[in-house]
């Protein structure tokens, strides 16, 4: 029901964002953020995200760039990854049908409440919690008998089968990163991916970003940095929106329409001892286009414990993180006290 969209711990407002930016009205209080920091405004020159070409990973200068991306900024553009752009534009496309389609049919696929699965609004944990200007959609994708196909849409009817073949190809870029981020810091090649077991989660998060009225008050996602072992990334092919903290300064990362954008997540950061970052990022809002990207993440397998690989601790870099399992719901559990789990995890 669109009357309870926005609905979890008893917090509610009965319009979407979507019917709220079709009407053209000014978003609720529960949107407002105080204020949003803009590169705009700041006159130092702007910053680059790294590229890093996973063909040449064999080679040592592209394993030292990719190193110096991960450990400075946790961020960069990925290309030579192999997926074909035409796979690319085709994975856009169903994801701007699905968005597309009447409010009614998506509800077809709504996450209910209290679960993570499922068409909507983020989950609401406080009334002080500030919402975001988007609506998604959120499947998991891998192990393939963890599907919940009941919420894949079946409008286009090769979404499915797009998505499956999406996150079989992502699986192999992955297999590759992790084994080149292993070799950019001497370790064993297998060290970041055996902690991830068997059956890695992957888990996709197409995002929608209707126009707002109010860009300078609204953000599409609010600051956060993701809770997985690693994020990829498609953006919007022509729609910027999205910016990663560095050195206290928002980077915007520019588009480059075929490019995937590689985000450390927080159990890296853990896996890696702190030596690679999981960045800080949000999502601007803008008065005129809609904004759809594709966030797919993976994590570790259920109850596998994870923690910082042996050989990067030592007497210069003590152990900075303890061994937890099960982060994604620890993260939970830290996000409705308001607190932030990699931090509960330092030693
Ligand atoms: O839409 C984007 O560019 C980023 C989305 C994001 O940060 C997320 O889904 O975790
Ligand atoms: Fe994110």
């Amino acid at each position: 029901m669109a009357g309870d969209l926005l609905s979890d711990e008893g917090v509610s407002l009965n319009k979407t964002v979507e019917e709220m930016s079709i009407n053209g009205h000014a978003p609720p209080p529960q949107f407002l953020v105080k204020e949003i920091s803009d590169e705009s405004t700041d006159s130092s020159p702007p910053v680059p995200i790294p590229i890093v070409d996973i063909s040449l990973l064999s080679e040592e200068d592209e394993l030292q760039k990719l190193r110096s991306a991960l450990s400075s900024g946790g961020c960069f553009q990925a290309i030579g990854h192999g997926i074909p752009s035409s796979f690319l534009d085709k994975l856009r496309e169903v994801a701007k049908q699905f968005f597309a389609l009447p409010a009614e049919e998506k509800q077809k696929y709504s996450r209910s409440a209290h679960e993570v699965e499922g068409y909507g609004h983020d989950r609401v944990v406080s009334e002080k919690q500030i919402l975001d200007w988007s609506t998604r959609l959120f499947l998991r994708v891998f192990p393939e008998d963890q599907r919940r196909l009941n919420l894949w849409p079946e409008t286009p009817n090769d979404f499915s089968g797009v998505l499956h073949d999406y996150g079989v190809k992502l699986k192999c870029v992955m297999d590759i990163l992790f084994k080149a981020m292993a070799k950019s810091l001497d370790l064993e090649e297998n060290s970041f991916l055996s902690q991830f077991g068997d059956q890695p989660i992957m888990q996709v998060r197409f995002n929608f970003y209707p126009p707002c009225s109010r860009p300078d008050m609204v953000l599409g996602v609010k600051a956060h940095s993701d809770r997985s072992g690693v994020t990829v990334l498609l953006q919007d092919e022509v729609v910027e929106g999205l910016q990663i903290l560095k050195d206290d300064r928002w980077i915007k990362v520019r588009v480059i329409p075929h490019a995937l954008v590689v985000n450390l997540g927080d159990q890296m950061q853990i896996m890696s001892n702190g030596i690679f970052k999981s960045p800080i990022h949000r999502v601007l809002t803008n008065t005129s286009k809609l904004r759809i990207s594709v966030a797919m993440f993976n994590e570790p397998e259920q109850d596998k414990e994870i923690g910082p690989v042996n050989q990067l601790v030592d007497d210069k870099r003590p152990r900075l993180y303890r061994n937890v399992k099960n982060f994604a719901d620890f993260n939970y559990e830290c996000f409705q006290k308001g607190k932030i789990a990699i931090e509960e995890v330092k030693i």
